[in-house]
């Protein structure tokens, strides 16, 4: 199988390159060769590849600088995965999209279905909905997995900028009233990579009748300062942590209240899904 992978340089996207090597020959493409700003150059790289299967972790993940760039940040999240899903389907090809929990406006305490309503309270999340949609009415055989709050010990993420914040200062002052799950990136390529391989050893690919969203977040969650607090614990850093409000930390996006995501579906058809507090544990070691 021909795998095209985007996004290679960020979080999820390099730990795949890894995690697809068993499934067929990944060409894995950065944004110097096929930027997803370039609708005509995505189109091109597609058609000269001709792959199998597009696998697309490549997204404007800026939240809150997506406020002042609305149209760029839609045009990567939302016009490139419609390309994307145009192109797969004319050439027979099936297409695997990541999308997040910042689609939901979480307002509802417990953890979101597949089926759920949405509401996206901020750019990013809108111009993410957008692409599950486009994809969604594309007809392309499809996968869109919605994970939340990803990090890893690569690109720019939370943890990272807790492990260099701890050093520098003497206190962390971080908001106790944002809900969801943090979701290594490795967790997300193995899971991805194994549903694959499921799917071909069962004869019949999976997305023939099972296609569609599918949430893969860790199982459990905390708040952003509870997942530093558990950060700090497993690297052995001393410094004080103070919780605060939302309002405290005022930002240009608004961010869900609740957004843990509920991936029982996944897991009753796939692969059991980690404790958030286990994942990182096994990240940092
Ligand atoms: N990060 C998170 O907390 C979450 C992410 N997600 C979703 O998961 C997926 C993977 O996210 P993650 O790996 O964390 O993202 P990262 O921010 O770590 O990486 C984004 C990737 O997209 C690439 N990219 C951005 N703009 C372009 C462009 N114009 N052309 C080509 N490539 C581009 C980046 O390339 P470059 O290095 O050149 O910038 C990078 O490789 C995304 O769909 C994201 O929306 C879902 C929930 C949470
Ligand atoms: C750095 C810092 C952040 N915070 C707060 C701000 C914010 O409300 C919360 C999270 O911070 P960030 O801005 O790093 O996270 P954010 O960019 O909102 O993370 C999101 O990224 C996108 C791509 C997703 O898809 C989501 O699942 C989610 O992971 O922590 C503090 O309270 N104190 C601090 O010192």
């Amino acid at each position: 199988m021909k795998i095209l992978l985007t996004g290679s340089t960020g979080q999820v996207g390099y730990e795949l390159e890894r995690s697809l090597q068993g499934l067929g020959e990944v060409i894995a493409v950065d944004r110097g060769r096929m930027d997803l700003a370039d609708l005509d150059q995505v189109r091109d790289v597609i058609r000269a590849v001709r792959p199998q299967l597009i696998v697309n972790p490549a997204a404007y993940t800026a939240v809150d600088k997506a406020e002042s760039e609305p149209d760029l940040a839609h045009r990567i999240n939302a016009e490139a995965p419609a390309v994307m899903a145009a192109e797969a389907r004319a050439l027979g090809a099936a297409l695997v999209h990541y999308s997040t929990d910042y689609v939901f406006d979480g307002r509802m305490a417990d953890a979101r279905v597949e089926s759920d309503a949405v509401g996206p309270l901020n750019v990013y999340g809108a111009s993410k909905l957008a692409g599950e949609r486009a994809i969604a009415a594309s007809g392309v055989p499809h996968l869109i997995l919605r994970t939340s709050w990803v990090y890893g010990m690569r690109g720019k993420n939370f943890l990272l900028t807790m492990l260099r914040l701890a050093r520098e200062r003497d206190e962390l002052r971080i908001v106790d009233d944002q809900h969801g799950a943090p979701t290594w990136s490795r967790t997300i390529a193995d899971t991805t990579a194994l549903i694959l391989a499921q799917a071909r050893a069962g004869g019949q690919p999976w997305w023939e009748e099972n296609g569609g969203i599918y949430h893969l977040s860790s199982q459990g969650r905390t708040t952003w300062c509870g997942f530093t607090a558990a950060i700090l614990e497993e690297a052995g850093i001393d410094c004080k942590l103070v919780p605060i409000t939302t309002d405290q930390y005022p930002l240009p996006a608004a961010r869900p209240r609740y957004s843990a995501l509920d991936s029982s579906r996944l897991q009753e058809r796939f692969v059991r899904l980690p404790e958030w507090r286990e994942a990182l544990h096994l990240c940092l070691r």
